[in-house]
């Protein structure tokens, strides 16, 4: 079979699953001849050897089981970067974009900053990448995340300015440390929730998306947490889900936070929430 009729044929079994079956199919085919998606105009009237097509409709059978198409080609672009990604992180989303440039928009020379809950390091790779004069800590409960998350940064050459550690929350950081800029997306599905979400997203990490049983448990843990690892006048960054400004708003008030500021999406919603510690 020649490259076009291969996508032809992919698109047509992906229909129903994905958004875009034929740029799906695509991307999939692109992986399995080992070119970028452009390269496949040029390719469309070469025939595709026997093995690259095993394998093709091999990961056409695994995304037809609701698989992820990142998790199958192993990558996804976050900030311009090419992340990898596996099984074991949360597939990085467009919406945290935000909260990056936010914080970016933000930070200052010398800055020391903690990503809680890094998994693939989107966060705080690209942190690094884009503002290079800061130290950048990053943790996870997830040794396998952690993986990932370094070789992010080896293969964004950034790995010599962050600090990778496994850790819940805040207890594996070293002793008597103090950030400027405490930056999350943690995870903040309902629990209850959980189980109707779309399959896909269900193939992602449970410990990615359990937020307990309000969707809410990391943020009031980190807000109460936080002031004993932030410099005063130093800032929190959250990614926020939908309706749920209104509670993180009161508990970062309790917590002593001010100069609170909420940044929406492009679909209007409330995204983004960024408060000043104290000062
Ligand atoms: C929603 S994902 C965010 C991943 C990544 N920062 C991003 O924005 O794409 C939440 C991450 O928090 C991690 N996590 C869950 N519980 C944690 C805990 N108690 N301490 C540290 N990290 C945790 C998960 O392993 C997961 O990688």
């Amino acid at each position: 079979m020649k490259v076009y009729e291969v996508i032809n044929l992919g698109a047509k079994e992906l229909q129903g699953i994905g958004e875009n079956p034929k740029l799906e199919a695509e991307l999939l085919l692109a992986y399995c001849l080992g070119v970028d998606r452009i390269n496949l105009i040029i390719k469309r009237e070469d025939e595709v050897e026997e093995g690259e097509l095993a394998k093709f409709l091999g990961l056409l059978n695994m995304r037809k089981s609701h698989i992820p198409y990142q998790y199958l080609v192993k990558k996804q672009h976050f900030m311009g970067l090419e992340f990898f990604v596996d099984e074991n992180v949360l597939i990085p989303r467009p919406e945290t974009e935000i909260l990056v440039e936010e914080v970016l928009k933000r930070v200052e020379r010398g800055n020391v900053i903690l990503d809680i809950g890094t998994g693939s390091g989107a966060i705080a790779v690209s942190i690094s990448k884009y503002f290079a004069d800061c130290t950048v800590y990053a943790v996870d409960i997830s040794k396998k995340a952690i993986e990932v998350a370094k070789y992010n940064a080896e293969k964004q050459g950034v790995l010599d300015r962050i600090f990778f550690i496994e850790s819940d929350l805040f207890r594996n950081l070293p002793p008597n440390l103090k950030f400027d800029f405490i930056v999350s997306n943690p995870p903040y599905i309902k629990r209850n929730e959980i189980e109707l979400l779309q399959e896909e997203v269900k193939k992602e990490p449970i410990v990615a998306l359990d937020g307990g049983e309000d969707g809410l448990f990391f943020y009031r843990k980190i807000i109460k947490e936080a002031p004993f690892y932030m410099k005063s006048g130093g800032k929190i960054g959250f990614e926020i889900g939908y309706g749920q400004k209104g509670e993180i708003t009161n508990f970062l008030e309790k917590g002593g936070f001010k100069d609170i500021e909420i940044i929406k999406d492009l679909a209007g919603i409330d995204r983004v929430i960024i408060a000043k510690y104290k000062l």
